[in-house]
């Protein structure tokens, strides 16, 4: 395979004229089904920090290469270096956050402290990402190989009751992201399977508290996490975070929400070729593009630093208006965008979906709805209604198609 030989001739010319073999970053194909438990070895080599792999999905050639060219494969690596792993963005140049065995280990030991002690995954997640990858690796780490749900006709819920049956251990896990959560609440099957589990990790996205009340209704043990490839995924459980794991707020008057910062034992070393990166400038922190607030030591996440709208000085959070809208009589959808105004900078507009049939709710209404709940700034100054609002990938509102239409 293509792959193997550039790394095997990369890994030849890496050797130093002393004789000494420099670490190249090798690569790990990972198919997405249970072909991917031929990669065991290199898994456990990866845990035992023998060796440095970037993981790649076997099947898409497109992503093998882009990863492979931004991440530098098969080129020299530092020693302790482990894994790593690309960060979620779809565009632009992907990063890689460089993980050491340390702090893959330390990821693992921190989640089976706090979910009851180590026990074996059920995989329903691509593995070459770092959720599905943790899912793997603290398996094998607890000394079991993890169970793998073929994700090859994409995600089928009634897989689930055969695949949890088949879990060896006394307690068992599995990582979601909302939407397979969202289709295995209509599998009663699937339901009830997933209720035998000792945790169900969600996280990857918000999950929406219709979602979440709906699955703890279902007695699911759900776990919202948070994190990221920097952290080796999660290190904040249902707010709080994980042992040896830091939450700062940077930027944030009290309850005002700021930028999350974290920090401790699963933090990566920094992104692949990228010494400067201002994410990891401070040592030992790596600086989110998430914007939280801190009730009493547990972290909410209330939206994301690039979307936060400036208007007149003052910041408003897209997230917390549309939260606080979405609950008006009226309202089936909507969306909170800035858009450029001179004499505040940006303008707070939202974007409606009505309920069909109901009323429009007009500006007046809408303004008084969210300054009755929220500061006087950050009621809408215009309001817009739409059919439906534009998506981009899984779910997300395509702020920019608006903000385009509308400004
Ligand atoms: O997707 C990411 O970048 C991190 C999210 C993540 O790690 C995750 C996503 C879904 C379910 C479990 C986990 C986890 O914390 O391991």
């Amino acid at each position: 395979m293509a792959l193997r030989r550039r790394a095997a001739r990369a890994a030849r010319s890496a050797r130093e004229p002393g004789g000494t073999v420099l670490r190249v970053l090798q690569p790990l194909e990972l198919p997405a089904g249970p072909a991917v438990l031929e990669a065991r070895r290199d898994l456990l080599a990866l845990l035992d920090g023998d060796a440095a792999y970037l993981p790649l999905p076997v099947g898409d050639d497109a992503e093998t290469q882009r990863l492979s060219h931004a991440l530098a494969l098969g080129e020299p690596i530092d020693d302790d270096a482990a894994l790593v792993v690309s960060t979620s963005g779809t565009t632009g140049t992907p990063k890689g956050a460089v993980h050491t065995a340390a702090s893959l280990r330390a990821s693992a030991t921190a989640t089976a402290d706090v979910l009851g002690g180590p026990g074996s995954w059920l995989l329903a997640l691509p593995p070459h990402h770092i959720a599905g990858l943790q899912v793997m690796l603290r398996s094998l780490a607890a000394g079991h190989d993890p169970v793998v749900l073929d994700l090859a006709a994409g995600f089928d819920p009634s897989a689930l009751p055969g695949l949890v049956a088949a879990m060896p251990g006394d307690r068992r896990y599995t990582s979601l992201v909302p939407t397979q959560l969202r289709k295995a609440l209509d599998v009663p099957a699937a339901v009830a399977a997933l209720g035998r589990l000792d945790a169900v990790l969600v996280g990857g996205a918000a999950t929406p508290p219709a979602l979440l009340a709906r699955a703890l209704d279902a007695g699911l043990p759900i776990v919202r996490t948070y994190g990221m490839s920097e952290t080796a995924g999660g290190c904040v459980y249902d707010g709080v975070p994980l042992p040896g794991a830091t939450v700062r707020i940077d930027g944030s008057g009290g309850a005002e929400p700021g930028r999350v910062v974290l920090g401790g034992a699963t933090l990566a070393r920094g992104y692949r070729n990228m010494p400067d990166h201002p994410a990891f400038a401070e040592p030992g922190w790596f600086r989110t593009d998430d914007l939280g607030v801190l009730d009493d030591g547990v972290l909410r996440i209330v939206g994301r630093a690039d979307e936060a709208i400036t208007t007149g000085g003052l910041t408003v959070v897209p997230q917390v208006v549309e939260t606080v809208l979405g609950e008006m009589p009226g309202v089936a959808d909507c969306a909170i965008l800035g858009v450029p105004d001179e004499r505040l900078g940006e303008k707070v507009v939202a974007v409606i979906v009505p309920v069909p049939g109901a009323r429009r709710p007009g500006l007046d209404d809408v303004r008084e709805f969210v300054s009755d709940r929220l500061d006087r700034y950050a009621a809408p100054r215009a309001v817009f209604t739409v059919g439906e609002l534009p998506l981009r990938g899984p779910g997300k509102v395509n702020r920019r198609a608006l903000r385009e239409r509308f400004a």
